[in-house]
């Protein structure tokens, strides 16, 4: 079998027409969205992510700002420009690229939830787990996104993931049980015994443990959809989770890269149009 590829790329674009226009219907109405990053440091990694968040904005008349601080800048340094964020109008959320190598907690903490647009504040995830609406992180929701775009069956599910991470695998477990999705979700992990005998039962298994091509064929039921979030690097190149002769097994697999990443990316910029249309329906 070969499996059906799962093209984020293409759904970002897709995505990114869809949100044009209702920028366009912001923009009617007095509202221009705005996002801003904040980048820590050097990382080469880091530094391409936020590069396209801000190519992306401006595909779809969302204005953008980028703060950058030199590496060594510390845990004040980072919460002064969060503080500055959280009081400027123009900015309608914002981020600050992870990792940073400081208090991640402590930062999260301090953005504004209403303009958290990674929904990775303590109160945005606490409403998830509590089923209320707030803006949800974005590579799960991307994967989520993904699968529906295909119309691979979520509900009713066996679902693995692999990696309990704060901004894929925990909130990823969250977003497939609620009712909307009603999938049944295994959370498994790089200290999981037998992890081949939980990933071989699952209708969809989502990888974002970081170890390159950990899983292989034998671990794969015939059929299943596999989706490839590991962002290791092998000669600075990304070295998936996924063993590419897993496409001779799986029904659906993203590619990587040009799958679950791009779609991190259309889902921020669905967290920042989502923010803005709230202060529409506040005012
Ligand atoms: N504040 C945040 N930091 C980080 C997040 C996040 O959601 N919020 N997630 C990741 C990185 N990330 C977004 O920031 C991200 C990852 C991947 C991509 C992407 O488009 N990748 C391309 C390939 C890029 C390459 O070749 O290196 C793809 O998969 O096709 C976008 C965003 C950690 N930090």
């Amino acid at each position: 079998m070969t499996a059906t590829i799962l093209d984020g790329k293409a759904v970002h674009a897709t995505i990114q027409d869809e949100l044009r226009t209702r920028v366009e219907a912001l923009a009617r109405r007095g509202v221009v969205p705005g996002l801003a990053t904040v980048l820590v440091g050097e990382d080469p990694a880091s530094r391409w992510y936020v590069g396209a968040k801000h190519k992306d904005c401006a595909a779809i008349g969302v204005t953008s700002v980028r703060r950058e601080l030199p590496a060594g800048s510390g845990l004040a340094d980072v919460l002064a420009t969060v503080d500055e964020l959280n009081a400027d109008p123009a900015v309608t959320a914002f981020l600050v690229q992870q990792p940073t190598g400081l208090d991640e907690f402590a930062i999260l903490s301090r953005v504004d939830p209403a303009k958290d647009v990674d929904g990775l504040h303590p109160q945005n995830l606490g409403a998830l787990v509590l089923g209320e609406p707030a803006p949800l992180p974005c590579t799960p929701v991307g994967c989520v996104e993904l699968l529906r775009r295909y119309d691979v069956p979520i509900a009713g599910a066996e679902v693995v993931v692999v990696g309990r991470g704060l901004t894929v695998g925990r909130p990823l477990g969250l977003i497939l049980t609620r009712r909307s999705e009603n999938a049944t979700v295994t959370l498994c992990h790089t200290g999981t015994r037998d992890l081949a005998a939980h990933t071989r039962r699952a209708d969809i298994v989502i990888s974002a443990a970081g170890v390159p091509d950990m899983i292989t064929p034998d671990m794969v039921k015939p059929g299943a959809a596999v989706m490839d979030v590991g962002v290791a690097r092998r000669e600075g190149r990304i070295a998936g989770d996924v063993h590419p002769d897993v496409a001779e097994v799986a029904g659906w697999l993203t590619p990587n890269p040009g799958g679950v990443g791009p779609m991190t990316r259309a889902m921020l910029l669905s967290n920042v149009v989502e923010a803005a249309e709230r202060t529409l329906d506040a005012a």
